[in-house]
């Protein structure tokens, strides 16, 4: 949805509300576990620099903001209680109904030309400022600052590979899509394939699909639908949304950033493959291959959604360097 007010702090964080309450990591009903190892390597967000007053606006309007800083993984991607609960519900609901393999189709038509616009990544990534995800139960303010946190985290975590820095910055600059007038459902979220069934690990499967005409159409709705068996992921159509266009982007621009940081650009809100394990029988080998990047990536980009707010103002050289070595000057969108 497009923002207006020029404060996203105060316009779109009216009552972001403490989640100590919370009920655990909840998938359409099913708890899902989450490893030791998964865990132990989460411990960057706690020492993840934090400010208490300065350039962040979201702290300096915001002196009553409530802190979960020591929110528990459990506590993440909660789809059936939580303060944001309805607006996820909405976004989903709109998602899962309207989303259709024609519809995809007509996107990738409408989006793969990069004709919308010219523009650098930095200014691409700032530009989130004025987007709050509302497909998101973690997050209640604007995406550039999920931006840094997941880059930060994932420069605590593997100091050596700066284009894995870059990837954790750039992620979701593909949701720039809901300021250029297409709805959130069409933008952000969980994605999921078209063109073959709907698997049980989509969020709120049983409950949003119920009006998608291709949930009911024999050629789409069979386990394979119009894919050949491990035909890879590169042939699947996925709902369309910012992990896709922002892989196109960056293809249509030639940067260099290596394969692994652009499967995890373009599969990272692949939920029901990624952490569900479902649509194994579509993958080919360098599907399989790549999984455990998009994996190491998820950890950092759930994980570092706190109301720990990064110092963007001091970040920014740093990043813009990355920028510099990997996808420099102005691309086309
Ligand atoms: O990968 C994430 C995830 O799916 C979140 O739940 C969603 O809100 C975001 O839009 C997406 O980028
Ligand atoms: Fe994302």
């Amino acid at each position: 949805m497009r923002r207006e007010a020029p404060d996203p702090s105060l316009a779109y964080r009216p009552n972001l509300e403490k989640n100590d309450n919370t009920d655990y990591r909840i998938f359409g009903g099913s708890r899902q576990s989450v490893s030791e190892e998964q865990h132990s390597s989460c411990k960057y967000f706690i020492t993840m620099r934090v400010i208490s007053i300065g350039p962040d606006p979201s702290l300096a309007y915001r002196p009553d903001l409530e802190k979960n800083e020591n929110k528990v993984k459990e506590d993440y991607r909660n789809f059936e209680t939580g303060s944001l609960i309805d607006r996820v519900f909405r976004t989903y609901k709109l998602m899962h109904t309207n989303q259709t393999l024609d519809f995809v189709k007509k996107k990738h038509y409408e989006w793969s030309g990069c004709s919308h616009s010219q523009m650098g990544i930095m200014d691409a990534v700032m530009s989130l400022d004025q987007v709050v995800d509302e497909s998101d139960p973690d997050v209640d303010f604007p995406n550039s600052f999920h931006a840094f946190q997941t880059a930060e985290g994932i420069r605590e975590a593997h100091p050596d590979k700066d284009w894995f820095h870059l990837v954790g910055l750039i992620h979701d600059v593909g949701k720039i899509m809901a300021l250029w007038d297409e709805p959130q459902w069409a933008v952000v979220g969980d994605t999921f394939p078209v063109g073959c069934k709907y698997q049980n690990s989509v969020v709120f499967r049983d409950t949003t699909f119920l009006e998608n005409p291709d949930d009911k159409d024999p050629r789409y709705n069979s386990e394979y639908g119009i894919y050949e068996p491990n035909c890879g992921l590169d042939k699947v159509l996925m709902s369309w949304g910012h992990d896709e266009y922002l892989y196109r982007v960056l293809k249509f621009n030639k940067c260099q950033i290596p394969e692994e940081g652009l499967y995890m650009i373009r599969f990272h809100s692949f939920y029901p493959w990624h952490t569900g394990g479902d649509y194994m029988h579509l993958c080919n080998d360098k599907d399989l291959s790549m999984m455990p990047w998009v994996q190491e990536f998820n950890k950092f980009d759930l994980y570092t959604k706190t109301t720990n707010m990064p110092d963007v103002d001091e970040l920014k050289s740093y990043y813009q360097s990355l920028i510099d070595k990997y996808c420099p000057g102005i691309l086309k969108w």
